[in-house]
């Protein structure tokens, strides 16, 4: 379809000597160009500058800064107003558009309907039903080589072709580079945004992909929240920098945190994650209903080596459940390859990923139940009392994590009750049910009693408990216990998870 698209100089060169007097070309040769909107369609290439003037407005009538003619454009369609926003990383001038349409104008598929967004790199964004355009901002600065003119970018023609940039002089390479350093990139900048690979109740994560490297990477995108908080914003970013230095193979790398304005009202904060590719092992509980002894050792190590790491650096995890814990997993290739592990019969190997460390505090509460709906949650009792904790936090729900592998199904319920739940936790009342206990060694009974203890003094640490026996082959006998193993009513156990999950 034609895109009917004229410029104020054309539309005046046509055929309106008025419009030509009063309304001045869009862009003039000293305006800075903040923006392009960019028509893809094959054989209809065109890029029409915006200049950082204060509104520019878009519509069908001939007063607009930008005309369009097709049918279902109103008169004035929407309006983008220049505005400098204060990000976390800089002063940057951006682009707001305010919808006033009749048939709407659509950002990435969602429809603004009379609302403001503010317009990020890459968005797509369509007036009425097919006036298709790509929204980018002019100078981008981590897709620039250094040594190339950012100056040279600003193309002053509507034509359509997108130049490259040409190569500065060397003179002006010190001042580039401050600039880079000064012009600080949004997330949408750097990484291309694809598909989604999951959601919670704080955020979606999809995944990205950095533009210059190629590295393919998870990016947290939390809900959109009031703009009316730039401490926390500030906390955020400097918690984020933080967690950013945190390197250990059983950790998610945090690559990269941003705060961003979604409209004048609202701000959103992204994460930028190495990306885990086989799922939580939430699901591999469900999948199997229980993990088997050994291969549940060998998990369970990996995640005490990287709460052990969390905590040497003295960061706590504070919502440690098998949703946060990520797997990836490498598969057989050819029948005779060797396994690393104790795992399937598919699997050559399996690490473990802890993911959302440190980060319980930003997502407001820590969960009090995980995703299906009624089961337990795996806080410490000292973090239901709400009294001063430590990171023994996190060896009490490793603790309810062993448990749930084990046996599929959580220590603490209100089917077990009364108590209630609250009050099992509170006073650390749990046994080992028969028949589901029966075949599993005395000695992981002992590291989960050990672990579930409610005064966290007395509570394993991490050290001690990779240090305990279970791990060990030769010592696995070498405990002594009376564990709480109990025959109980068919009906009080709780469901699995994997039950839970058929509901
Ligand atoms: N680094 C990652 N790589 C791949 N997938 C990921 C990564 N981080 C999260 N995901 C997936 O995205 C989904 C949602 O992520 P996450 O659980 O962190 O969001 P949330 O809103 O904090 O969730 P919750 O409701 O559990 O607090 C999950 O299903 C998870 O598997």
């Amino acid at each position: 379809m034609q895109h009917s698209i004229s410029t104020k100089r054309e539309y005046a060169n046509e055929d309106d000597d008025v419009v030509k007097r009063h309304q001045p070309h869009l862009a003039g040769k000293t305006d800075e160009i903040i923006a392009r909107l960019i028509n893809l369609i094959p054989g209809k290439e065109q890029s029409i500058e915006l200049p950082a003037h204060p509104v520019i407005s878009v519509g069908r009538s001939r007063h607009c800064d930008i005309i369009l003619k097709e049918a279902d454009i109103s008169t004035i369609h929407c309006q983008l107003y220049t505005i400098q926003m204060d990000l976390d990383r800089g002063n940057r001038k951006m682009v707001n558009i305010v919808d006033k349409s009749r048939n709407g104008t659509f950002i990435n598929g969602n429809r603004l309907i009379k609302r403001d967004y503010i317009l990020k790199n890459g968005d797509r964004i369509v007036f009425g039903k097919s006036s298709s355009f790509l929204f980018k901002y002019t100078a981008i600065p981590d897709e620039v080589e250094v040594g190339v003119d950012l100056t040279a970018s600003k193309f002053n023609n509507n034509d359509g072709v997108f130049k490259k940039p040409q190569m500065a002089a060397s003179s002006s390479q010190s001042s580039l580079k401050k600039r880079l350093k000064s012009r600080p990139p949004s997330v949408f900048d750097k990484y291309l945004i694809e598909k989604e690979l999951g959601s919670g109740h704080y955020a979606t994560v999809k995944e990205g992909i950095n533009k210059r490297t190629g590295e393919v990477v998870a990016i947290k995108i939390f809900h959109p929240q009031q703009n009316d908080d730039h401490k926390k914003s500030n906390q955020f970013r400097e918690e984020t920098n933080i967690l950013m230095r945190v390197h250990h193979p059983n950790i998610v790398k945090l690559l990269d945190s941003f705060v961003e304005p979604v409209s004048k009202a609202q701000i959103q904060k992204y994460l930028v994650l190495e990306k885990v590719d086989d799922g939580e092992l939430f699901d591999r509980i469900i999948k199997k209903v229980s993990l088997r002894q050994e291969e549940t050792k060998a998990l369970f190590n990996q995640i005490l080596e990287g709460i052990k790491h969390l905590h040497s650096q003295n960061i706590i995890h504070r919502d440690i459940k098998p949703e946060n814990i990520l797997l990836n997993i490498t598969r057989r290739r050819y029948p005779d390859e060797k396994q690393l592990g104790p795992w399937d019969e598919d699997e050559i190997d399996i690490q473990v990923k802890i993911a959302d460390f440190g980060l319980a505090k930003f997502t407001g509460e820590i969960q009090f139940t995980n995703t299906l709906c009624g089961t337990p949650s795996y806080v410490a009792p000292e973090v239901l009392l709400k009294s001063d904790y430590s990171s023994k936090v996190d060896m009490w729900s490793a603790g309810v994590l062993l448990y749930v592998c084990l046996c599929g199904f959580p220590p603490f319920s209100d089917s077990l009750g009364p108590p209630s739940m609250r009050d099992q936790i509170l006073t650390g009342k749990f046994a080992f049910y028969s028949p589901y206990w029966d075949d599993i060694e005395d000695s992981v009974l002992h590291l989960v009693t050990n672990l579930l203890v409610v005064n966290s003094d007395v509570r394993f640490s991490v050290i001690e408990a990779m240090e305990h026996p279970w791990f060990k082959k030769s010592n696995s006998n070498s405990i002594s216990m009376e564990p709480n193993r109990l025959q109980i009513d068919q009906g009080k156990i709780p469901k699995t998870y994997s039950e839970l999950s058929k509901v």
